[in-house]
Formats: structure tokens, C-alpha cells, sequence
């Protein structure tokens, strides 16, 4: 989504426009890192020697020199763009003019998705062992990474389009100003939207995870009778959002609005003078 634009950012069906489109970029950026076996030594610290003394796994080293470069290049001034890595360089290019549409926060939850990207989803989906791809398989890691980062801080953009909405904006007051998480967490949820993603999810995991023919046939079998390996399972991709995307995203929407009060000043308050 183009930030940049003044009108409509916040628009839920936008937003929710928006995580459909990275349901794709999530499961195509799975499916590439599938292609590759484990390469457990690419995330274990100490493995490898660089020159400028980082003590991290080949993963975190290759992370934090990507990062550096989009850092210069600004990357992480846009408000839907989150680092893994730290300390980061100043952006070369000057700074851009975004539309508020956030209420200034600091929530991060990067490291939290590589917890997860590295205990539950690699070894779900990869081949266990070495192929001696660690540069192909840490260049798939980071794009999952951002993806699944990009998708979860996405939540902070829903939070404030929920809370910006007049039939909704005084309950959520009243439930922040109470520290109420449970009230929060409930009032933001839509269940039917949760099952209704999970069932096109599904689908999605089932057609871009097989071949498909020249006539547009998904090719469910291999010539003879073996049936053909699906790039990724689809159990795997719906598991990983309702085990792990989803919550995520709905604790960043939480976080984000027990924080939404903070240096804000109603505007439907009576003012006495
Ligand atoms: O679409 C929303 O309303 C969201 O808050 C996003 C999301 C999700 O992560 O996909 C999270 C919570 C809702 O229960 C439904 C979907």
C-alpha cells in the first residue's frame, strides 16, 4: 500500500485488501525457502569467522548487512517497516512526508517472528539436513522474515482503523483506559473474517504449492502413480497463521491501542472553560 497517499489509509477494507495480497507473498516465500534443506549451521552463532568481528549466526550476520544497506536507503522511516537488527545507519536519502496514520509507538515484535520462523516453521518445511545452500537458503529466510514482519506490524494500521471508527471509539476508550487486554482483545476480534482467511488460505497453500499444466490442470500426480510432493503442506501454512500469524497480529493490534491513549486528547471530550 502506498502510504504516501493521503486519503483512505486507513480504510478496513483496504487494509484488509492488503493482508490477503501478503498471504501470497508468504506462501511463495515459503515455498522458496521449501526448495532448500534445513542448513542448521547457517542459524547457530559461532560457526563462521567475519572480519568485522560479529559473533552471530551466518543468518543474523547476513540479516544485519542487508539491513544496513535498506536502512540507507530508508526503508525503515515507512511506518509498515520493521528491523530485525540493530544499530542501524542513517537513511542517505532525505526524509519522506508520510501521512499520519499511526499513533507514535515503539512495538517491535521482530524477534519474536524469528523465535517462531526458526523453531517452528523451518523445520517444518524443509528437508532436515545440509545442501551446502546457505547463501540461497538465508536469502529465503530474510524474505519470509520481512514478509511475515511486514504482515504482523500490519496490525498496528488495523488497530488505529478500528479504533478511528465512531461506532467503536468509545467502547475502545473505556476498555484502554481499564487496562482491560481481555475486553481489547475480544472487541478487535471478527471470527468470521479469521475463518473465511483460513479457508482461502488453505486453497491458496493447495494451487501455488502444485504444478500446473499448460491447460491450467494442477497436476495432483506424477506420470505413473506417485502422488506429487505439494511444494509446502497446506496443514503447515494454515497452522502457521492460526497458531502464530493471527495471534501475533491481534497482540500488535492490543499493544498498539492500550498505548492509544497516551498524549491523546479526545476531541468528542466537552471542554469546560
Ligand atoms: O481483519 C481484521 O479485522 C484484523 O484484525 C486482522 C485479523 C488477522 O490477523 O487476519 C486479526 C483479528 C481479527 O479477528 C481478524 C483478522
Amino acid at each position: 500500500m502506498n502510504l504516501l497517499e493521503k486519503d483512505n489509509a486507513l480504510s478496513l477494507a483496504r487494509l484488509r485488501d492488503v493482508l490477503i495480497r501478503l498471504e501470497d507473498t508468504i506462501i511463495f516465500a515459503l515455498i522458496e525457502r521449501a526448495q532448500f534443506a534445513l542448513n542448521a549451521c547457517t542459524y547457530q552463532p559461532g560457526v563462521y569467522e567475519y572480519n568485522d568481528g560479529y559473533k552471530g549466526s551466518f543468518l543474523g550476520y547476513f540479516l544485519h548487512e542487508m539491513e544496513k544497506v535498506h536502512s540507507r536507503v530508508r526503508r525503515y522511516t515507512s511506518p509498515d517497516e520493521y528491523p530485525f537488527t540493530s544499530p542501524l545507519p542513517a537513511p542517505i536519502l532525505p526524509t519522506l512526508d508520510f501521512p499520519p496514520t499511526l499513533h507514535p509507538n515503539h512495538i517491535n515484535v521482530n524477534s519474536d517472528i524469528m523465535d517462531r520462523y526458526l523453531q517452528d516453521i523451518v523445520p517444518k518445511i524443509c528437508a532436515p539436513g545440509d545442501d551446502l545452500n546457505y547463501g540461497s537458503s538465508a536469502t529465503r529466510d530474510v524474505e519470509c522474515l520481512q514478509a511475515l514482519s511486514k504482515r504482523i506490524h500490519y496490525g498496528k494500521f488495523i488497530a488505529e482503523s478500528k479504533f478511528q471508527d465512531p461506532a467503536q471509539q468509545q467502547t475502545y476508550i473505556q476498555l484502554i483506559r481499564a487496562k482491560d487486554r481481555d475486553g481489547i482483545m475480544e472487541l478487535l476480534t471478527n471470527r468470521t473474517v479469521e475463518a473465511a482467511l483460513l479457508r482461502r488460505l488453505r486453497r491458496k497453500a493447495m494451487i501455488y504449492g502444485h504444478d500446473i499444466t499448460e491447460k491450467g490442470d494442477i497436476i495432483l500426480e506424477d506420470e505413473g502413480s506417485t502422488p506429487t510432493q505439494q511444494k509446502i503442506p497446506a496443514d503447515v501454512v494454515v497452522d502457521l497463521y492460526e497458531r502464530f500469524v493471527i495471534p501475533l497480529t491481534k497482540e500488535v493490534e492490543v499493544e498498539y491501542l492500550l498505548k492509544r491513549l497516551d498524549g491523546w486528547q479526545d476531541p468528542s471530550a466537552t471542554t469546560s472553560s
